[in-house]
């Protein structure tokens, strides 16, 4: 089955509280419309357009959060991804406009993630709720620079700089097919791997970044996640790709002012942006009859993106703009290239393939099912008593493979009466192993067992009990039912504390990678560079407590970590509300069944039975059947969301602990400097180092950090992160001199 569609068009306006008055939305929010006001003409004829009105498929205002973003531009295209579709979703616009924002999102609020890291949580969440396939999901990060392609999942740490990333190539097959040689592809089993790799990825782009530059502002980076998906039972598998391009900043070279690297950078910015364009002129031509060819292979970024382009992939556009007068020339422009991207057509078909892998697999399983019925015809065990040590191994790990298979086809194929009791045997150890262990089995941890196959198990548990009570009654009330429900659903209460403590002494080394410092070190940049303004006497300075509260007051971040934490707060309420509804659920799933029992019972005393003997169905059965099904879809929402909500919660605590760390390291960092001041100038006030004018910082700043340093070094317990807030400032002083 193929799709097809034009590229979809969202246009996302960057907040600012200076927004030109020439711009207004329609109602309907998918109008913008422009007026620049025409400039002074003087003496030459001013042709100017003055207004403009641009069509989007919906227009993201200022306000919008991270979260709606994800819901209407990219929901739909990463649950496309998931049937086996190609999906593509694009960032164009104006450096400054929002691009990295979208795409990526902010690194301290839990709330401004972006695209990728909500894609990856939908994924794997998506994931865990369909029980009826297998998914594999593979990742690549891939940077190009200057129209060459590097390799952002590379780990060696001693990548200095771009150059030092392995460089990327395209190959072109016989069918015309494009496929990029020396681009990681990393498998990844759960969210946490694939966040790391985004994280891996994006550490790279920082550390390596050209040294005049944002990375993000002169590269184009394309977050790539692969999807294989396996129905159970089936020979076919779709693998799919989705792209998240995150596009560099498309304003012209004459207005940046630049020169050396930055105008070579520029130029090839503009180039790949002018080749980009050309494709989508033509493309445009294209659907409007026109027989065209369209020149993919100009640049190395159409050449990746021709699938994403007039080819087999649903792709979205968000058109990143700022409104502020200054930027409106650059918005406008951004805006005729959306809709020119607009009148592209895209045909997205299925990506499925046969698996030979998976024909051969399930031919074997069926020869051997067929072998083990022929012997078992035959009179099965050769008239053994027992099975060798090696069979009986065998039949331990049939049962264990049999076991942690999701496929509820699968079977357990055994060639003789022994090897079916051994198996019987040992199924039943590991059933008792696990209900004496709370979960822990031999051979594998299945504590961590799903939820889906929890549930599964739950539903059968239902139906054989709902069996059992039937049997029960028809067999003359033999046996009274003992009601078998488990403990109720709860929520454990997640540790986490109120309050940043203060720190009793330097920070502890904390065992992160040499390249994550590396990417601290290179993040301090901006944050020493803007001015914390804090007052603080000498006193205040000798109470640790004190000074630690007047830092954190002050604090640039601590805005975040308070979101951070009220996000997290409404999240655990959340949680607890949910167990409250499940626990409820439950309880009403238990009762009703009751009932609905108690009622057959008596139908069947009173001799209300059908030819089989089989009690009838009570009038009430119906209305409380259907409650029944209402409560256990409640019971089975609330299961899944609860289970997503303890993800997020584990992320938010994460993303605190670290900020947590981050402060404590800033706040050691920030009263070394500030002791080692009022050594210097024992004067009544003094102000953070930072607010000083720049001339001073650069003088005082290295006798500063050398005294500190000298004074670190003969402390042992010097912090590496410190080494690093040192290493970075020394780096920035050096480059205002
Ligand atoms: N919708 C938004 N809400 C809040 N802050 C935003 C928003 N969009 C952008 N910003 C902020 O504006 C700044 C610039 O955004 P961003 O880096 O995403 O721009 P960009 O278009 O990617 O620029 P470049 O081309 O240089 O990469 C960042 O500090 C970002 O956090």
């Amino acid at each position: 089955m193929s799709l097809a569609g034009h590229i979809r068009i969202f246009l996302r306006v960057r907040p600012t509280e200076r927004p030109s008055r020439g711009v207004s939305l329609s109602d309907d929010s998918t109008t913008l419309d422009v007026h620049i006001q025409k400039r002074d003409a003087r003496d030459y004829v001013n042709n100017q357009k003055e207004d403009y009105k641009f069509q989007f498929d919906e227009i993201l205002p200022m306000k919008t959060k991270q979260e709606e973003v994800f819901e209407k531009v990219a929901k739909e295209i990463v649950d496309s991804v998931m049937e086996g579709y190609n999906g593509t979703i694009f960032a164009y616009g104006q450096t400054g406009s929002g691009k990295t924002y979208t795409i990526t999102g902010g690194a301290e609020r839990y709330a401004d993630r972006g695209l990728i890291p909500r894609s990856i949580s939908y994924i794997f969440s998506e994931m865990r709720r369909k029980t009826d396939a297998n998914y594999r999901v593979s990742i690549s990060y891939l940077e190009i620079y200057n129209d060459d392609g590097y390799d952002l999942l590379y780990e060696d740490q001693s990548a200095r700089n771009l150059h030092d990333l392995p460089k990327v190539i395209h190959r072109e097959d016989a069918n015309g097919n494009i496929t990029l040689s020396n681009l990681s592809l990393r498998r990844t089993d759960t969210e946490e791997d694939a966040l790391n790799l985004l994280f891996i990825g994006d550490t790279n782009r920082v550390v390596a970044e050209t040294p005049k530059h944002d990375a993000s502002t002169r590269s184009h980076c394309i977050f790539i996640i692969q999807i294989e998906a396996q129905k159970l039972g089936s020979d076919v598998k779709t693998v799919s790709k989705l792209h998240l391009v995150d596009l560099a900043g498309s304003e012209r070279v004459g207005k940046t002012n630049v020169d050396g690297v930055l105008l070579r950078e520029a130029r090839f910015i503009n180039q790949s942006l002018h080749y980009l364009e050309q494709v989508i002129v033509c493309l445009q031509k294209k659907s409007q009859g026109e027989q065209i060819f369209v020149p993919y292979r100009n640049s190395f970024m159409t050449l990746v993106l021709r699938d994403s382009l007039g080819g087999n992939c649903k792709t979205t556009m968000i058109a990143a703009m700022s409104c502020e007068e200054g930027d409106m020339d650059e918005s406008v422009s951004t805006c005729r290239f959306a809709q020119r991207v607009a009148c592209i057509k895209n045909e997205a078909s299925k990506n499925e393939q046969l698996d030979p892998s998976l024909i051969i697999q399930r031919l074997k399983s069926e020869v051997a099912e067929l072998k083990a019925e022929i012997k078992l015809l035959k009179g099965g065990e050769d008239g053994r008593d027992h099975l060798s040590a090696d069979e009986l191994e065998e039949c331990r790990k049939m049962v264990e493979e049999y076991a942690e298979n999701r496929d509820p086809y699968a079977k357990l194929v055994l060639s003789d009466m022994l090897k079916i009791n051994e198996c019987f045997l040992h199924l039943k150890r590991l059933y008792n192993q696990l209900k004496s262990q709370g979960g822990s089995t031999k051979g594998g941890n299945y504590k961590q067992i799903d939820q889906v196959s929890n549930e599964e198990v739950e539903r059968l548990r239902l139906l054989v009990q709902q069996r059992d009570n039937e049997i029960a009654i028809l067999l003359s009330h033999l046996n009274k039912q003992k009601n078998e429900m488990g403990s109720l659903v709860s929520f454990p209460q997640p540790s986490y504390s109120e309050e940043t403590k203060v720190p009793d002494s330097p920070p502890k080394k904390v065992d992160m990678s040499m390249r994550i410092r590396e990417r601290n070190a290179v993040e301090n940049r901006q944050s020493l560079m803007a001015p914390t303004n804090i007052d603080v006497t000498p006193e205040q300075l000798q109470d640790r407590n004190k000074a630690f509260d007047i830092f954190r007051k002050s604090y640039r971040k601590n805005e975040a970590m308070e979101e951070n934490k009220a996000l997290l707060k409404e999240k655990i309420q959340r949680a607890k509300d949910l167990t409250v509804i499940i626990n409820g659920a439950r309880g009403r799933i238990e009762s009703i069944k009751n009932e609905i029992e108690q009622l057959r019972k008596e139908n069947a005393l009173q001799g209300l039975v059908d030819k089989n003997n089989v009690p009838l169905e009570h009038p009430r059965e119906e209305g409380m059947r259907n409650q029944l099904e209402s409560d256990k879809l409640t019971y089975r929402d609330g299961v899944a969301e609860l289970k997503d909500l303890k993800v997020e919660i584990e992320r938010i605590q994460k993303l605190l602990n670290a900020s947590r760390e981050r402060m404590q390291a800033d706040f050691e960092a920030w009263i070394q400097v500030m002791l080692t001041q009022t050594r210097q100038t024992p004067s009544t006030t003094i102000r953070d180092s930072s607010v000083r004018d720049s001339a001073s910082i650069r003088e005082s700043s290295v006798r500063d950090s050398a005294s500190i340093r000298e004074s670190s070094i003969r402390d042992p317990s010097v912090n590496d992160n410190l080494e690093a807030f040192y290493k970075a400032r020394d780096q920035i002083y050096n480059r205002m001199n």
